[in-house]
């Protein structure tokens, strides 16, 4: 890929990406932030605001949409220090990359935003004519458009997280050091577990209205797995709690949470340690496969329990003529992490790949 910050041009794959005249005629795109502005330029055409046309004189790959059909990375770097949005799937245009030059570009409203009210939205253009305070007006708008209630709100959240998981870590800390086993650990720390576990449903919540920038789905997914080991496994069949796969998925999460959920809140205040974000964006690596093991270890000794006492089961003849038999619903859960868990590990890598290495990844729907 070459960026050509005096043109206003990104080429990828050979092909050249071109602002609309208006835009490259722009003061800021032109002698500012020429790049930069793509990368707005590039966003707002997923949300159907601009034309960007691909110069298919220059050595394209296939013409038409499947030039673009595999993932387009653009090194965010390259776009001065305002952060790289990634729109969500629900932003990407149907058809928004046309191959061959058009006609005028479509006029650029004041705010082109259609994203939820709460959202990070790039829907201004700064002015200034120092660069600085370009983007630091860039940033502010960012925060603005998130909503300073959404913002103070996701801080308290973060901390509160962070420090429920601190105490989690601190008890099984403290249980074993007193205890020397980690036989009884679990339900000295079911409760705190149960309730932190459970809140992070909220985050699901947070994607659904547009606070933060995740999928629902993949948040969804997460979450809902967990509070499934807490709650219908672990806690509910007391001879699974004293497994040593309890205690790996319990260390695993716990390390994750506690480093995921103080990297959101230093995020949030924009003073991220480079630790904290090395943490987040690498532990998963290891921790993600071990917490899929000490999960499926747990839910497979359970299973000869589930069987014998047909518990969370229900047997016909009924009076809701229904049966349901929880031994078999355990292993389709199991099964299901084959497709589930490298969705999500994908996911953390992509995540990776753009907060590690500064890549926009946007990929097509096609
Ligand atoms: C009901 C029957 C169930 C049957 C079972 C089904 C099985 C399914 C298989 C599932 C396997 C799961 C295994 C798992 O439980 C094992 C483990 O977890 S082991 C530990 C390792 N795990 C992890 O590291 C994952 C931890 N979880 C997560 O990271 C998230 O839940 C996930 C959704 C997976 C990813 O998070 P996200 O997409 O949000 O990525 P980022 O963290 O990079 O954030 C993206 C942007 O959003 C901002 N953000 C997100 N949350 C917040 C927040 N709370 N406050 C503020 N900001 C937030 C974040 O800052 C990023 O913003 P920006 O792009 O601006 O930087």
């Amino acid at each position: 890929m070459v960026l050509d910050a005096q043109n206003s041009k990104i080429s990828i794959n050979g092909c050249i990406l071109i602002a609309p005249s208006e835009l490259v005629s722009d003061p800021v795109v032109s002698k500012r932030h020429p790049i930069h502005h793509m990368t707005w330029l590039y966003f707002l055409t997923q949300i159907n605001t601009f034309d960007v046309f691909v110069d298919a004189s220059v050595n394209c790959r296939p013409t038409g949409h499947s030039s673009f059909s595999d993932k387009v990375r653009v090194p965010a770097g390259a776009f001065g220090h305002a952060p790289p949005i990634v729109p969500r799937d629900s932003e990407r245009g149907a058809a928004p990359w046309v191959t061959t030059p058009c006609a005028a570009p479509r006029p650029v409203p004041a705010v082109s935003c259609d994203r939820a009210p709460f959202s990070t939205c790039p829907g201004t253009m700064a002015s200034s004519e120092d660069d600085g305070a370009v983007d630091e007006k860039e940033t502010n708008n960012r925060r603005r458009n998130r909503g300073a209630i959404a913002t103070a709100w996701l801080t308290f959240y973060n901390i509160a997280m962070t420090a429920g998981w601190l105490v989690l870590a601190i008890t099984m800390m403290r249980f074993y050091l007193q205890k020397g086993t980690h036989r009884g650990l679990y339900r000295s720390i079911a409760k705190t577990l149960k309730f932190f576990q459970t809140a992070a449903l909220v985050e699901v919540g947070h994607c659904a209205i547009g606070i933060v920038r995740t999928s629902v789905i993949v948040t969804g997914v997460q979450v809902c797995s967990r509070i499934f080991m807490v709650w219908f496994i672990a806690s509910s069949i007391r001879q699974v709690q004293s497994e040593e796969s309890v205690i790996l998925f319990l260390v695993v999460w716990t390390v994750t949470e506690i480093s995921r959920y103080s990297y959101y809140t230093f995020n949030l205040l924009h003073q991220v340690p480079y630790f904290i974000k090395w943490a987040r964006y690498n532990l998963f690596i290891v921790l993600y496969p071990l917490g899929v093991v000490g999960e499926l270890l747990t839910i497979y000794a359970a299973l000869p329990i589930v069987r014998r006492t047909a518990m969370y089961s229900l047997r016909l003849p009924n009076k809701y003529n229904v049966s349901f038999d929880y031994y078999y619903f355990l292993i389709i859960a199991m099964l299901s992490y084959i497709p589930l868990f490298p969705q999500l590990f994908f996911h953390m890598l992509r995540q990776r790949r753009k907060v590690l290495h500064g890549e926009v990844i946007v990929e097509k729907d096609d």
